[in-house]
Order: C-alpha cells, then structure tokens, then sequence
C-alpha cells in the first residue's frame, strides 16, 4: 500500500484545550478523502498541522509528496488580478505556467477582474488554480464549496474529480455531507478531538441503510417508532393496535439519511 499521508498519534492543543487527541489515519495516494465534523471539531487544526502551516504538541506526521494548499477566501490583496496572482505563484514555485489548468478552471475568463471584484466562486477557481500551480501530488482543499451555488459546486467538483484522474491525491475538510458522498472515497468524522468513524462512504451509508423511523396516526393520537427491522415492527405495531381496537389512519416509514446520520455520528449521539 502507498501512502501519501501517514498520521500517527497527532495532538494538539491551544493552552489547556485538547483539539486532537491523538489522532491516527493514512491517506493513500491518488484518493480523495475528506476530513469531516462539526464546527470546531478540529478539522482546520488537524490540515494545518498536515501542512505544516501550525505546530503540533506530539505525535508523528508523514508527507510523501509535493503539496498543493488552496488559499481561504479573501487571502489575496483586493487589487490584485488573476493573472498577476498567477505569476506571482508561478515565480515563488519556481515554475512554469500550466496554462491547460488555468483555462480548465476558467481562469481566463476573469482576466481583467480585480480580486475584490470577483464572486466567491471565482476566487475560489482562483485560490484551486493558484493551489496547483506547482503541479502538487497532494492537494489541500478546505470547505473548498462553501458559499457556492450549485453550478459552482458542480463545476468545482468536476474540477477536483478531474485532479484524481490524473493521479493527484485529493485531501480536504467539509462539513457538507453530500459534498462528500458525491466526491469522496474515503472519510475520517471528527468529534471532539478523536476520529470516530473512518471508512468508505458506502460503509457509512450502509450503517444508516437499516435505521427506519415509523410514524403512526391512530385516532388515539401520533407515535413514532425506531426500527432496525421494519416489516417486523409494523406487523407486530399493527397487530398491537388491532387487538387494542385502535384504528389506524396513516403510516409513514422515514429512512434514516447519511446526513443524519453524519450528524448523530459527528455529535457522538450515535448508538
Ligand atoms: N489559533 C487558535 N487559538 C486557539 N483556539 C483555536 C485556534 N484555532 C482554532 N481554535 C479552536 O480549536 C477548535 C477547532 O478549530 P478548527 O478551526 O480546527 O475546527 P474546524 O473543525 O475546522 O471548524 P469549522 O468547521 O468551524 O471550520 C475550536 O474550538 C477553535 O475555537
């Protein structure tokens, strides 16, 4: 197995507050894997100390390979142009300009704006395309469609499949969950300092396959019932309800989602 990042047992605090507890995961080479909590779960920190923009207080971090990190919004001066940010990246990389990349990210298009000028969209092809400039193998990308309406999010999404198709290993912080269902392989859910779920997202999704609320309007009033099994909830329920001489007006079956299920996962309410 090759791995691009390998992390072992990272923590890091800020005074007296833990942010990662020892943290341990692999990120394997040409895959796109996501970094995933609630706010403040340590996400950020955890990127940062990746790319060694934050020190760590103990434990061990791995990189193989040139790394890429896209910018946050508003980290470039108002008056600067697209192009200008280009060559300035260019000439700090040491590097040639892809100028393939840049038309691949519409970069061109926005030639003649000014930083302050440009859409959160915009800048944030602007802060991809400044990211890749020095041909990284590893690209950073953190919340990397916040903000974006959702032709730029498709739009931006193509762009980073297309950065797995040409073998670049793909790492980034969300907490959107179906950013990461659409994009990702693997995922890490961060939840107070600890990684309390990592895996594909199929094996996430497969977990929350078998969680089923039922919603029963009886003309005694409404109950909801959690279930793993549903068809043999509902006959015993309705069998229930038969002998007590309740009629039954209306059922509902309500499948529990990935994002729900992120969220009872990423709160620590998961069972
Ligand atoms: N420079 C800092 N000094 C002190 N505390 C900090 C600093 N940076 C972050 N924190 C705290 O560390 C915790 C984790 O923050 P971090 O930004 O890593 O979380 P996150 O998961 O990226 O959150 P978000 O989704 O809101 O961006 C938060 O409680 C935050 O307040």
């Amino acid at each position: 197995m090759s791995y691009a990042i390998q992390i072992n047992r990272l923590k890091k605090n800020y005074g007296d507050h833990t942010v990662l507890k020892e943290l341990n995961f692999d990120v394997k080479k040409g895959e796109i894997f996501a970094l995933l909590g609630v706010n403040g779960a340590g996400k950020t920190t955890a990127l940062e100390c990746i790319e060694s923009l934050r020190k760590y207080d103990s434990g061990s971090i791995v990189v193989n390979g040139r790394m890429g990190i896209q910018l946050q919004s508003a980290s470039l001066p108002d008056h600067i142009k697209p192009m200008e940010a280009v060559r300035l990246f260019a000439k700090w990389n040491k590097t040639n300009i892809d100028y393939s990349m840049l038309e691949a990210l519409g970069i061109n298009e926005l030639k003649k704006k000014m930083y302050t000028d440009m859409s959160t969209g915009q800048k944030r092809r602007l802060h991809l395309a400044l990211a890749l400039i020095s041909n990284p193998d590893i690209v950073f990308l953190d919340e990397p469609t916040a903000g974006l309406d959702v032709e730029g999010r498709i739009s931006l999404h193509d762009q980073i499949r297309k950065l797995k198709e040409r073998g670049k290993t793909i790492i980034l912080a969300s907490h959107d969950m179906a950013e990461v269902e659409s994009l990702c392989d693997r995922i890490a859910i961060l939840n107070d300092g600890n990684i309390v779920f990592m895996g594909t997202v199929a094996e996430l999704t497969s977990k929350i396959r078998k969680r089923y609320t039922l919603h029963i309007k009886t003309e005694q009033g409404d109950k909801s019932f959690e279930s793993d099994n549903i068809g043999n909830t509902m006959l015993t329920l309705l069998e229930d309800f038969k002998q007590r001489g309740i009629n039954v007006l209306d059922i509902k079956i309500d499948k529990g989602t990935l994002e729900q299920h992120f969220i009872d996962i990423a709160r620590g309410n998961s069972k």
